[in-house]
C-alpha cells in the first residue's frame, strides 16, 4: 500500500506480528478502517515462510531477521562464560564462543526476532499451546476486570481456531477460525524404531506397541477438561499448519479479510498494510502544553528496507530518510513486540523520567514501568548422539511438575526432537538441522520467577537496538530464593532428560552417547553451574504490563490503555504481568482478538 498523509484511518496499528495482525483483521471485520504498519516486507510467498520444516532456517533468513544481541547477566565475567556468546572480531566477522580472538568486542547472545510481515509468527516453530486457566484468572483478579476470566478467554480461542485434528469436534475448540491447527502424529513418527525407543525410554517403558501409541495419541494438550491444567505426561504437539502442509498464522487472518474485501463480503471496514515502514515516534496533540492529558493522534515514520539495525543488512552510516507522519482518527495501537514496544514508547516520551531526561527526550508521561518486568522462560538441552541417523524429524512433548512447581500446574515442558539444538547463536540453525543422528530434549522451565529484566534505550536514534538485559537467576529476582527454585526445576528437567537418554541404550536399537552437556558435567553443583551459564529463552514478554490501578509500575489498564495518555494502547507480548503458560504465541493471538473486542466496544462512544 502507498498511503497519503491525508488518508483517513480509525486505527493505526504498529507491528503485524502475533499481537498486531489478528486485531487489525478483526477491527476491519467490525467495520473500522485500519492501517497496519510494519518495518519489514512481505516474505509470505517464500519457502522459508511457508514450509514448516524450514522454521529454524527462517529464523536466520536475512530478509526476515532482526538479530538482537542480549545479555543474560550484567556481570560480564559471568556473561562471557556462555558458549553462545557472540563477539565482533576486528575483521568485522562474528565469533561465537568463550575464547574470542584478541581485540574482539562482546556483543551478547543472539535473540532471533523478525522485521517482516507477520512478525515472529513468520519464523516461529508454530507450536500452539493453550495457556492455563490461572493465567487468565490472575489478570481478572489483579485488575477486577472479569472479562479476563478463563471462560471468556476460552471462547475467544474457539473463535480463532480452525482445528483439524479432532474430527469428533469436542467443545472448547474452534473449527472455523483463521488459525489452522493440527498435530505431529505420533503413530507415523514412531515407525522409526529409534524414535520409538527414545519415547519409550522417556516413559520408562521397555517398548511401545500399537495399542499404546493409539491410546497416547488420544490425549489432547489443548483439551477443555477440568483436569487439563494439572495433567502431566506425554502429548502430541499441536502445531499451526494447514492441510497443504504450510505455516498457518496471523497473516492468514489478514489475508482472509483482504479476500473478503475484494469479493465485497466486507461492507464497511478495511485494512491497508504499509510495509518497509519504521515508526519512529508516536505523535501527541498537546505537545506544547502537557497540562491536559496528552492524546495520541498519529505516528511519525520513515520508509525504506532494512532501516532498523537489528536487520543484518542495515547500514550504520546512512542518514535517516525524511520523516513523515500519518494521523489516526481514533487511536494508535503499538504491537511492536516486547523489545520494540517499550523502545517506541520511550522514544515518544513515555517511560521512566530519569532515563528519558538523560537522553534529552521530552517527557510526555513519567511511567516508570515501561521496559521493566522483562520475563522469559529458561531453557536448556540434553543432546544425544547415535551412530545411525533417525529417519523422521519428530517432536513430542512431556509435561512435568518439578519439586518447586506451584499452583498445581506443571512447570516443565520438555520437547524431544531429532535435532542438535543447544540454543541460539549465529549459525545455530545449520547445526540444529544438519545432523539427523542427534536427538535433543529441550527442557523449558515455565512460570519462571524472574521479573528483573530490562529494555533500556541505547540512544535517541530509532534505528538503534535497545540495551536488553534479562538479569538471569541470582542477578535478578532472588530475595525469596526465586532464582534457586528456577534453577532447581531446570536441574530436575535436565536430569530427567539425561536419564531417559541413557536408558535408550537398553532398547537394542544401537548405541547412544550424551553429546551435550557431556561427560564433563557430572555433580549437581557442576550441573547448576552449566544451567546458569548456558540457559536461554525465546518468549521475551511482559515489558509494558497490565496492572492494578494502584500499582505504580503498571503500564496498561485491563483494556490495554497506556496509563496517563489518551487514545493509545499496547497489544502484544509486552502486556502480560506474568509470562503465561508454556508457549506464548497462542496467548498473544487470544489477547489480540480480545483487544479488538474492547476497542470496538469503546468505539461506540464515538457515534
Ligand atoms: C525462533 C523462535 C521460535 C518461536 N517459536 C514459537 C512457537 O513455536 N510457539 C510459540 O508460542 N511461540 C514461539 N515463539 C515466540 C512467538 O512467536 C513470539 O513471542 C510472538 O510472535 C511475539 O509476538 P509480538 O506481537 O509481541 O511481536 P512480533 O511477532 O515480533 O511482531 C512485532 C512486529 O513489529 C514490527 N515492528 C517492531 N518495531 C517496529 C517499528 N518501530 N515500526 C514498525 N514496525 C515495527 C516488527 O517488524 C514485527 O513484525 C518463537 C520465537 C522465536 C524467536
Amino acid at each position: 500500500t502507498e498511503v497519503h498523509e491525508s488518508a483517513y484511518y480509525d486505527y493505526i496499528i504498529v507491528g503485524s506480528g502475533a499481537g498486531g495482525s489478528p486485531m487489525a483483521a478483526r477491527l476491519a471485520r467490525y467495520g473500522h478502517r485500519v492501517l497496519l504498519i510494519d518495518a519489514g516486507d512481505d516474505q509470505t510467498n517464500t519457502p522459508e515462510y511457508q514450509n514448516p520444516g524450514l522454521n529454524l532456517k527462517a529464523s536466520e533468513h536475512p530478509p526476515m531477521s532482526w538479530n538482537f544481541f542480549v545479555h543474560h547477566y550484567s556481570d560480564e565475567n559471568q556473561q562471557i562464560k556462555d558458549d553462545k556468546m557472540s563477539w565482533a572480531m576486528p575483521s568485522g566477522q562474528i565469533y561465537v564462543g568463550s575464547n574470542p580472538p584478541q581485540d574482539s568486542r562482546p556483543m551478547g547472545v543472539l535473540y532471533p526476532r523478525t522485521g517482516t510481515f507477520g512478525g515472529c509468527t513468520a519464523h516461529n516453530a508454530m507450536l500452539t499451546v493453550y495457556p492455563h486457566e490461572s493465567d487468565w484468572n490472575n489478570i481478572a483478579e489483579m485488575t477486577g476486570d472479569q472479562s479476563w476470566s478463563a471462560e471468556n478467554m476460552r471462547a475467544i480461542f474457539e473463535r480463532l481456531e480452525r482445528n483439524r485434528y479432532l474430527p469428533s469436534k469436542p467443545a472448547g475448540h474452534g473449527y472455523e477460525g483463521w488459525l489452522t491447527t493440527t498435530i505431529f502424529p505420533m503413530a507415523i513418527a514412531l515407525k522409526d524404531s529409534k524414535v520409538g525407543a527414545m519415547v519409550a525410554a522417556a516413559l520408562n517403558w521397555r517398548y511401545l506397541d500399537a495399542r499404546d501409541v493409539a491410546r497416547l495419541s488420544e490425549r489432547d494438550l489443548n483439551a477443555y477438561t477440568p483436569d487439563r491444567d494439572s495433567c502431566e505426561g506425554i502429548f502430541q504437539m499441536p502445531i499451526s499448519v494447514t492441510e497443504k502442509t504450510e505455516r498457518s498464522g496471523p497473516v492468514d487472518s489478514i489475508k482472509q479479510v483482504l479476500a473478503d474485501e475484494r469479493s465485497g463480503r466486507l461492507s464497511r471496514g478495511r485494512v491497508d498494510i504499509l510495509l518497509t515502514t519504521l515508526v519512529t515516534r508516536i505523535i501527541f496533540d498537546s505537545e506544547d502544553t502537557y497540562s491536559a492529558t496528552p492524546k495520541a493522534i498519529g505516528v511519525e515514520y520513515v520508509r525504506g528496507k532494512s532501516l532498523y539495525r537489528a536487520d543484518p543488512r542495515a547500514s550504520y552510516s546512512r542518514d535517516l530518510p525524511p520523516r513523515r507522519k500519518i494521523l489516526a482518527k481514533r487511536e494508535v495501537i503499538i504491537s511492536a513486540g516486547a523489545f520494540n514496544t517499550p523502545q517506541l514508547l520511550k522514544l515518544s516520551g513515555i517511560g521512566p523520567r530519569d532515563e528519558l531526561e538523560r537522553l534529552r527526550i521530552p517527557v510526555v508521561v513519567d511511567l516508570p514501568g515501561v521496559g521493566t518486568n522483562l520475563q522469559d522462560r529458561y531453557e536448556n538441552t540434553v543432546v544425544t548422539g547415535s551412530a545411525q541417523n533417525f529417519s523422521s524429524r519428530f517432536a513430542v512433548a512431556f509435561l512435568k511438575k518439578s519439586s518447586v512447581a506451584e499452583g498445581g500446574v506443571p512447570d516443565l515442558f520438555i520437547t524431544g526432537s531429532v535435532s542438535n539444538f543447544t540454543g541460539y547463536f549465529p549459525g545455530y540453525s545449520k547445526m540444529a538441522t544438519g545432523d539427523p543422528s542427534r536427538w535433543s530434549w529441550i527442557v523449558l522451565k515455565a512460570y519462571t520467577r524472574n521479573h528483573a529484566g530490562t529494555v533500556k534505550l541505547r540512544s535517541r536514534d530509532p534505528r538503534d537496538m535497545p540495551i536488553i538485559n534479562f538479569n538471569y537467576f541470582d542477578s535478578g529476582t532472588n530475595s525469596e530464593g526465586e532464582a534457586d527454585k528456577d534453577a532447581q526445576a531446570l536441574l530436575e528437567g535436565v536430569e530427567w532428560a539425561r536419564t531417559a537418554s541413557r536408558r535408550v541404550n537398553d532398547a537394542g536399537v544401537g548405541e547412544f552417547y550424551e553429546d551435550w552437556p557431556g561427560d564433563s558435567v557430572q555433580s549437581s553443583r557442576d550441573m547448576r553451574r552449566f544451567i546458569k551459564k548456558e540457559a536461554w529463552g525465546h518468549h521475551a514478554s511482559c515489558t509494558c504490563p497490565i496492572g492494578a490501578d494502584e500499582d505504580p509500575m503498571a503500564v496498561l489498564d485491563s483494556s490495554f490503555r497506556v496509563r496517563g495518555v489518551e487514545s493509545l494502547r499496547v497489544v502484544d507480548a509486552s502486556i502480560f504481568p506474568k509470562i503465561p503458560g508454556f508457549f506464548i504465541a497462542l496467548p498473544i493471538y487470544i489477547i489480540s482478538e480480545k483487544a479488538a473486542d474492547v476497542i470496538n466496544a469503546d468505539s461506540r462512544d464515538w457515534y
